[in-house]
C-alpha cells in the first residue's frame, strides 16, 4: 500500500484501485503520542460483546456496486471503539458546540455524546458552548451531565443555543487551548464543517492534543457521500401533515388549491420524499428542476387540466424553488445571513399570488388557494424515533473516534456503515436532487407532473453531469466524479 498526501488528505492506495481517504490522526503531527487500553474492555456489557473492537484495517466502500472490472474505489475507515485509546479518561476535557439552522435530533446528538463519554468511557469534564461558534468567545459555557442532558432529547432545539457567522478561528483556538479542552465535538451543517476543518488546522499547526469530531447537521439533506442527514426522516414525516392539511383543505371546496412550502434552499429532498410519502401532492417543485409558468407544457396549464379532472390539487414546493423566476418578476434583494448564505425571497408566498393571478385574469376558473408554511414548525420538533437511533450512533462513533485519537473527521454513514470522513470530502461539494436520475422519475410517474424540460433539455442536462452514475443500484443516482450530485441512498 502507499500512502501520500493530496491536497492535505490522507490518501492510502492499494490493489485493483483500492483507495482509502483515511482521517488524520493525533499521532501525524504529536510525536511519541502515548496510548491506553480501551476501558471499555472492563466493561461487562462490552466485553461480552465478540468483535466489539473495530479492526484497524476495517475500512467501507463508497459504491458498492460495481461489475466485474470496477476498481475497488475509493474507501472510509470504518467508525467505533479501538483496542487502544490516547486519552486516559480523566485527562478528557470535552465540549460540543452546536451552529447553524435549527434540526430536529441535535438535542439526542449532544445527550449522546455527553452519555457515551461518561459511560462508556468514564469521562465527566465536559461543557456546553452556548449560542454557536463565537460562544467559545463571547458567550458562557454550560457543565454537561448525563443528568443535566436526561430528558432533552424530548425537546426540539438545542440546549445549547446555535448561530450564524461569528466563526473566528483564532479566537475559537485560544479559547479551546486557555480552557485546556481536548476533544471538541462541533454539530452542524455544511458551514459548520467548513468551519470545524479550519480549527482543526489551526489545532495542529499549534501541535495540540486536541481531537476534532464533526457531526453533520443539515434538515435539507445537503451533505455529500452521508447517506441521509440526522433529523431529515423527522421532517419528512412531520411535512407530511402539512400536506394533509393542504389536501383537506383542497378537496373540501371546489377547484381548491393547497400551496406547501418545504425546507430545501438548494437541495428539495425534503420536497421530494414528503411528496412521494404522501400521495397527495399533485406537483413538486424543488430548487435543481427548472419550471416555468405559462404557455405550453408550463405549470398553469398543467393546474387547469388536473383541476379539470380531480377538482383540486396540492403543490408542495421547496422554498429554494424557482428563485429565478422570482428575481425576474421581483426586485432582487440579494441579502445575506451572517453566515453569508444568500436570503430567499418567499417562493411560497409569490406562487400563491402568481397562481391566484393567473385564474382571476386568465382563466374562467373559479379557484380557492390555501397556502401553508410550515417550515419553522417542522424543524423545530423533536425527532423521531428512528432519528433517534441514528443520533445516538453518529455521536457514539465520534465519541469513539475522539478517543481513538482521531480528528479532522466527520461521523457519517456509508452504504449503512458507519464511518469517519475526511471533511475536505464532505465539504467540497453540496448534495443535490439528480433530476435526470431515477428517483425523481419515480416522483414524476407518482405525481404525474410534467417534468418541465423537453428531450433536448434532458440530452444537454445529461452530457453537462459528466461522467456516467457510478453506482448502479436501483434509486441510485450517486455519481462521485460530478460535482453536486448525490441522492440520499436510504432506497437501496
Ligand atoms: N467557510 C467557512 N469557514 C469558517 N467558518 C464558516 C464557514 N462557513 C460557515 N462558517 C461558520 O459556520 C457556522 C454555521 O454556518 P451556516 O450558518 O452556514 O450554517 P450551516 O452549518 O451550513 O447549517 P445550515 O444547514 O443551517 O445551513 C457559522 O458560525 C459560520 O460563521
Ligand atoms: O431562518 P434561518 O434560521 O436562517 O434558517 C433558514 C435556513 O435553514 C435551513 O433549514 C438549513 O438549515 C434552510 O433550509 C433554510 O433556508
Ligand atoms: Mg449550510
Amino acid at each position: 500500500m502507499g500512502v501520500f498526501s493530496k491536497s492535505q488528505m490522507k490518501i492510502v492506495t492499494g490493489d485493483a484501485g483500492y483507495v482509502l481517504e483515511d482521517v488524520p490522526h493525533l499521532s501525524d503531527y504529536i510525536p511519541d503520542l502515548l496510548t491506553y487500553s480501551n476501558p471499555l474492555q472492563d466493561y461487562p456489557a462490552y466485553s461480552v460483546v465478540r468483535q466489539y473492537f473495530v479492526d484497524a484495517d476495517d475500512t467501507v466502500a463508497q459504491k458498492i456496486v460495481v461489475h466485474k472490472s470496477s476498481p475497488r474505489g475509493t474507501h472510509f475507515r470504518r467508525a467505533g471503539p479501538r483496542q487502544k485509546v490516547c486519552f486516559e479518561s480523566d485527562e478528557v476535557h470535552a465540549c460540543i458546540v452546536t451552529c447553524g439552522g435549527l434540526c430536529p435530533g441535535l438535542n439526542t446528538v449532544i445527550r449522546e455524546i455527553v452519555c457515551g463519554l461518561y459511560h462508556m468511557y468514564g469521562v465527566n469534564k465536559i461543557l456546553g458552548i452556548e449560542g454557536g461558534y463565537m460562544g467559545f468567545y463571547a458567550r458562557n459555557t454550560i457543565p454537561l451531565t448525563p443528568r443535566v442532558v436526561n430528558d432533552i432529547h424530548k425537546r426540539g432545539g438545542t440546549i445549547l443555543g446555535t448561530s450564524r457567522g461569528g466563526h473566528d478561528t483564532s479566537k475559537i483556538v485560544d479559547s479551546i487551548q486557555d480552557r485546556g479542552i481536548n476533544q471538541v465535538y462541533i454539530i452542524g451543517g455544511d458551514g459548520t464543517q467548513k468551519g470545524a476543518s479550519v480549527i482543526y488546522e489551526e489545532i495542529k499547526r499549534r501541535g495540540l492534543k486536541v481531537a476534532v469530531a464533526g457531526i453533520p447537521k443539515t434538515i435539507d439533506n445537503d451533505i455529500p457521500v452521508i447517506d441521509k442527514s440526522f433529523g431529515f426522516d423527522t421532517a419528512v414525516e412531520e411535512a407530511q401533515r402539512a400536506i394533509n392539511a393542504a389536501h383537506v383543505e383542497a378537496e373540501s371546496i371546489e377547484n381548491g388549491i393547497g400551496v406547501v412550502k418545504l425546507m430545501g434552499r438548494y437541495s428539495g429532498f425534503i420536497a421530494m420524499y414528503a411528496t412521494l410519502a404522501s400521495r397527495d401532492v399533485d406537483c413538486c417543485l424543488i430548487p435543481e428542476s427548472p419550471f416555468y409558468l405559462e404557455g405550453k407544457g408550463g405549470l398553469f396549464e398543467f393546474m387547469e387540466k388536473r383541476l379539470k379532472e380531480n377538482g383540486h390539487m396540492v403543490i408542495v414546493i421547496a422554498e429554494g424553488a424557482g428563485q429565478e423566476l422570482l428575481s425576474e418578476s421581483m426586485h432582487s434583494m440579494d441579502q445575506q445571513d451572517a453566515s453569508g448564505n444568500k436570503l430567499l425571497q418567499d417562493v411560497g408566498l409569490w406562487i400563491s399570488h402568481r397562481i391566484k393571478d393567473h385564474f382571476t385574469k386568465q382563466s374562467k376558473m373559479v379557484i380557492n388557494l390555501k397556502y401553508i408554511d410550515p417550515t419553522y414548525m417542522i424543524r423545530a420538533i423533536p425527532s423521531n424515533a428512528s432519528d433517534n437511533v441514528y443520533c445516538t450512533l453518529l455521536a457514539q462513533s465520534a465519541v469513539h473516534g475522539a478517543m481513538a485519537g482521531y480528528t479532522g473527521f466527520t461521523v457519517g454513514l456509508v452504504n449503512g456503515r458507519h464511518t469517519y470522513i475526511p471533511f475536505q470530502h464532505i465539504t467540497e461539494r453540496q448534495n443535490k436532487v439528480v433530476i435526470t436520475d431515477r428517483m425523481w422519475a419515480r416522483l414524476l410517474s407518482s405525481t404525474n407532473q410534467p417534468s418541465f424540460l423537453s428531450p433536448k433539455d434532458i440530452i444537454e442536462d445529461k452530457r453537462e453531469e459528466g461522467p456516467t452514475p457510478t453506482q448502479l443500484l436501483d434509486g441510485e443516482n450517486c455519481m462521485d466524479d460530478k460535482p453536486a450530485s448525490k441522492e440520499i441512498c436510504s432506497t437501496r
